[in-house]
């Protein structure tokens, strides 16, 4: 592809994602099944752009309106590209499948940003300099306080590609070797003990020890989570929002493949996805069960004999906003008000299965306190038979190693830990 049709393939990449209410790299991936013509390295570039892209919006789009440009998708890469000190060459908008060439008022943009060359400037509002919605601003700021710029900031980069280690295959030390004979360079991650974070990303389907199930991807947050959750060989354990699996394959893991693992979610085609991971990974203790939601029979029928049930709530995604930057423009408060009585219907329904003296954990990627510690809060109002079991407590009976947070709860954070946003507290059944 000539840089001409690059450029409008970006342009083109980021109208669909803006136009589709599906996640942008699965509009992404459906522009380019339509586009087969075009290769992988093309691919990787015009990705590169719109990424970069997503991740400054509110700045590009504050630019733009500051140079009183029309704005939308085209005019944000052509602010980029200005911004990236590319040429703007008459050839860059001629040819086949090429962006027509820039009108008077984007010529105007494109060489004031040129000259500007900083995305950031001193009157950006903070939601702007920190790429989120002026609606969650006020909570951010109640959340974070003095921390806000930097906590934003750190949410704002790019996140690292990390991958858990998979137990019932190999030791840490074994998949490191064996990702570096495919020349791959992997470094242990300081918190999760079953952690790598690679020094650059690569195309995992491609990688012998990722086929062979020696590693996932998953972030050393997520990690962290399954981990709290101190599933042991031999218990009867429930991931009762498993989705594709990712926490599943780490709690199967945990478990030495013994005992009984129940996934269970609501959605089937996402159930059905686990399969293949599960399999990658030799896993054979799961039984996966799609439930009709909170009135399901079986969660009934099961009744107080579970020693773990782990509840990875459906949340607003708001610690992965590194990984997923338009995700951010979609949600609304009302989303956020809508997935929080979601997620207390949930934890009621699963509290359930958990047998007196077990445990319930409740876990969310997001940052907000009315999905996290709130959550907990109106769930023991309604729960006198449940306690909080500090983090520090669950830290020592399943890592081992200091604990990196203060507080009954696990509030992981880009900023501080270096994960994604991740919210887990562990709850315990009393005794009968
Ligand atoms: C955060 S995702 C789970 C991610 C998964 N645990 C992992 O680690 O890969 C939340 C999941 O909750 C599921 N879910 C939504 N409503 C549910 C309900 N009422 N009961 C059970 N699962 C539900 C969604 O289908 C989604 O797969």
């Amino acid at each position: 592809m000539t840089p001409a049709a690059r450029l409008q393939a970006a342009i083109e990449v980021l109208s669909a994602i803006e136009k589709s209410a599906r996640p942008a790299d699965s509009a992404a991936a459906a522009y380019f099944r339509e586009r087969r013509y075009i290769g992988a390295k093309d691919r990787r570039a015009i990705a590169e752009r719109v990424w970069r892209v997503l991740r400054a919006q509110a700045r590009l789009d504050w630019w733009i309106a500051r140079c009183e440009a029309e704005g939308g998708s085209r005019a944000r890469v052509l602010a980029d590209l200005a911004f990236q000190g590319e040429p703007v060459t008459p050839d860059l908008f001629r040819g086949p499948h090429s962006a027509w060439p820039p009108e008077p008022d984007e010529t105007r943009m494109i060489e004031w940003l040129r000259e500007t060359r900083s995305l950031f400037h001193h009157e950006m509002p903070p939601e702007v300099r920190g790429e989120y919605p002026a609606w969650i601003a006020p909570r951010l700021a109640a959340l974070f306080g003095d921390r806000l710029a930097e906590e934003m900031g750190a949410m704002r980069d790019e996140a690292p590609l990390d991958l858990r280690v998979n137990r019932l295959k190999a030791t840490r030390e074994q998949a490191i070797a064996a990702l570096a004979a495919e020349g791959i360079q992997a470094t242990p991650t300081a918190l999760s003990p079953l952690g790598l974070r690679l020094a650059s990303r690569v195309a995992l389907v491609q990688v012998q020890a990722w086929r062979d199930g020696l590693v996932e991807v998953q972030d050393e947050g997520s990690q962290l989570v399954a981990l709290l959750v101190g599933a042991r060989p031999g218990m009867a354990v429930v991931d009762y929002c498993a989705g594709a699996g990712g926490k599943t394959l780490a709690l199967a893991a945990e478990m030495a493949n013994k005992g009984r693992l129940v996934a269970c979610d609501v959605a089937e085609w996402r159930v059905d996805r686990a399969g293949d991971r599960l399999r990658r990974a030799g896993v054979h203790n799961v039984t996966r069960r799609v439930i009709g939601g909170e009135s399901d029979k079986w969660i009934k029928r099961s009744a107080g004999s579970f020693d773990r049930v782990l509840v990875d709530a459906p949340c607003t995604g708001t610690g992965t906003w590194r990984r997923n930057p338009d995700a951010k423009w979609q949600l609304g408060e009302a989303d956020l008000l809508e997935l929080v009585g979601r997620q207390q219907a949930i934890l009621a329904s699963a509290a359930r299965l958990v047998r007196p003296g077990g445990r319930l954990i409740h876990a969310t990627c997001s940052v907000m306190t009315e999905e996290n510690e709130g959550q907990v809060a109106t769930f023991l109002a309604a729960h006198p038979d449940f306690r909080i079991v500090p983090v520090a407590q669950a830290w020592a009976e399943t890592l081992g190693t200091p604990c990196p947070v203060e507080g009954d709860g696990l509030r992981l954070t880009p900023l501080r830990h270096q994960t994604d946003g991740f919210f887990a507290q562990v709850l315990e059944r009393l005794p009968a």
